[in-house]
């Protein structure tokens, strides 16, 4: 039975993983935080490590020697690099290079995969593929453009590492600090006659929002394919955030949306990429992966999972 070792497994993008892996059969190890409280999917076998504690990650790979070994943990917010940027670059850049290193050192068998983000292409125009240039504009997208420089130098030297270069990815797991489930939680509870506003940054921001188990797909195909390498991955359709309210409150049952919503300039960004749109062609060419959910359908089921949360907790 394959061993699979997941660092995020209780993320969003790791809960999803860690079910599809399991339905295949596959051994799950997945890397917590000491002390977490989070829910870990049944069946994975819980190691507690502090993401920044490069000499227990070594240590995890060389005991384990995983045959996929998914790195999804670090700080995901790109708010939240701004008011954190040593840590972020501690969280999410550092520990990239000491999973490679030990995957070098200690486990050669293990097939890397690292979750990239879009924001290491920065105000690039779209859309954007493995060809665009490097060129973050956050602190989130600087510590992702380290981890995946880093990927691409281990592969120089024989180490199968990929990265998947993944746009925003939402689901009913989504947390609250995303735009797009703070306002599906938001607009099921105004329908439900529970607040009465939501206050948003900047409705005019765009982005490529896709559905979060897809992309954990593309990246069990990129650790399975005989070659490593780099994949966009996204469904190159830009969407503004008013766009997602109207959406979002149609689907809660309230057509007139604008007394609900309020703006406030704290919730605006420095710099924010109005363009972040993937040419995901390579993935489409090579690991046969396409988005199967379309926006609607997207912002549907997040509503729908939160409408029935709050249904079922009365
Ligand atoms: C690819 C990338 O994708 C994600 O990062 P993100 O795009 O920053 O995600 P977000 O949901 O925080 O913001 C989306 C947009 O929405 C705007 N926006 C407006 N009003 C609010 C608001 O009230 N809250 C938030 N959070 N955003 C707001 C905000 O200015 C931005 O334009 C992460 O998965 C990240 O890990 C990643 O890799």
């Amino acid at each position: 039975m394959p061993l699979a070792f997941i660092t995020g497994v209780t993320g969003q993008d790791g809960t999803y993983l860690a079910r599809a892996l399991l339905a295949e059969g596959v051994e799950v190890h997945g890397l917590v935080r000491p002390g977490s409280v989070a829910i870990v999917e049944p069946g994975v076998t819980v190691h507690e490590a502090d993401i920044r504690d490069s000499g227990a990650l070594q240590g995890l790979v060389a005991d384990l020697k995983p045959d996929e070994l998914y790195h999804l943990a670090g700080q995901s917010s790109v708010g939240a690099s701004w008011e954190d940027p040593v840590g972020t670059v501690e969280q999410t850049g550092a520990p990239v290079a000491a999973l490679l290193q030990a995957v070098e050192r200690h486990s050669r068998q293990t097939r890397l995969v690292n979750a990239s983000s879009a924001e290491i292409f920065g105000v690039a125009p779209a859309p954007q593929n493995e060809s665009t240039p490097i060129a973050p504009v956050s602190p989130y997208g600087a510590a992702k453009a380290l981890g995946y420089f880093l990927v691409s130098s281990f592969r120089e030297r024989g180490v199968h590492a990929s990265s998947a270069i993944l746009y925003n990815h939402e689901s009913p797991l989504r947390p609250e600090r995303f735009v797009t489930r703070k306002i599906t939680v938001a607009a099921a509870r105004i329908a439900r006659g529970l607040q009465e506003t939501v206050t948003l940054g900047n409705l005019d921001a765009s982005r490529d929002w896709g559905w979060a188990p897809d992309y954990v797909d593309a990246m069990r195909s990129a650790v399975r394919q005989p070659t490593p390498g780099d994949h966009v991955i996204g469904t190159g359709e830009l969407h503004t955030v008013r766009d997602f309210v109207v959406a979002a409150f149609a689907a809660a049952g309230i057509d007139d949306w604008q007394p609900h919503v309020v703006t406030d300039d704290t919730f605006f960004r420095p710099v924010d990429p109005a363009t972040q749109a993937a040419d995901a062609s390579r993935a489409r060419d090579r690991l046969g992966w396409a988005p199967t959910i379309a926006f609607p359908e997207l912002v549907e089921r997040m509503v729908r999972s939160d409408l029935a949360r709050i249904d079922e907790s009365v």
